[in-house]
């Protein structure tokens, strides 16, 4: 599916449609516990253990009808890409004083040795959609938010590719109906009609007032490829989950970091990637 003209450049500065405002804050309050049994949220780890009532789970799932051309690729990544992907952004690329970060005023730290180009290679086996020109490293910590905006800057309508890591997050994206078009309804005999969307009363009333919003809940690992109508969607990601890090990257990077040690225990990394010109 193909994106839709780009917005122009000076859309950037224009403020999200108040129906994502009012969710993004709605998710950045709501207490930990609540976020669990919240049955807006799509979590498809939980959907994972519970196939029989959930049958649209499938493991190169594409979402379609609340917002055309999203696609999630639920654990993409595993364990092992994740920590080296870790090492090659936070040891590697930030570390370099030439790539100026907001942190480099502020930190100066022991980097262990950086991961071989072929480890490297291994971990950037992202989906082939889009051709990789820029990347932005987002670091949260939880009570961190990302206001919802849309990726204007790009010239091409290649995709986003967006790559989670460490502890979960709330992201949600949505369309405007004042500015999007209506998404075509894809044919049966479509691949993105495997996978119908869940089901919500509430979702269903808000989506036929062409408020198409998808409240999802991102897991470590995961990849979300924004492209088609969603390349331009409006997206945010109100929550990060404290206490939600797997052992694995919590571990991250191994015995010998002093007071370092579970530091990305605490912590969600994205990894943004996007094609500028095509
Ligand atoms: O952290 C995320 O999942 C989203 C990041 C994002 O939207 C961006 O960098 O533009
Ligand atoms: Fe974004």
């Amino acid at each position: 599916m193909a994106a839709p003209e780009p917005p122009p450049l000076s859309h950037a500065h224009h403020t999200a449609p108040p129906h994502i405002r009012a969710i993004h804050k709605t998710y950045q309050k709501l207490p930990v516990p609540a976020l669990a049994h919240d049955r807006h949220i799509l979590d498809l780890a939980a959907a994972a253990a519970d196939t029989p009532a959930r049958q649209w789970h499938a493991p190169h799932l594409k979402l379609v009808g609340y917002v055309p051309g999203l696609q999630i690729i639920p654990s993409l990544l595993p364990p092992r890409t994740q920590r080296t992907l870790l090492s090659a952004l936070l040891h590697k690329h930030l570390s370099n004083p030439e790539h100026a970060t907001n942190l480099h005023p502020h930190y100066t730290l022991p980097y262990p040795s950086s991961p071989s180009s072929s480890d490297i290679k291994t971990a950037s086996s992202l989906p082939k959609t889009t051709t990789p020109q820029a990347a932005i490293t987002n670091l949260y910590s939880p009570g961190d938010t990302l206001a919802p905006h849309r990726d204007v800057s790009e010239a091409s309508r290649a995709p986003l590719v967006s790559v989670s890591v460490g502890c979960d997050a709330v992201f949600v994206i949505g369309l405007d109906p004042a500015t999007d078009s209506p998404p075509v309804p894809s044919s049966p005999d479509s691949p993105d009609s495997s996978a119908p969307p869940p089901r919500n009363p509430d979702a269903d009333a808000s989506a036929e007032a062409g408020e198409r919003v998808l409240v999802l809940r991102v897991h470590s690992g995961d990849v979300v490829v924004m492209g088609g109508a969603s390349r331009w969607a409006w997206h945010s990601v109100p929550r990060v989950v404290a206490g939600s890090c797997p052992g694995y990257v919590a571990g991250w990077p191994g015995a010998g970091m002093g007071e370092w040690a579970g530091w990305m225990g605490g912590k969600r990394v994205n990894l943004n990637v996007r094609q500028m010109w095509d």
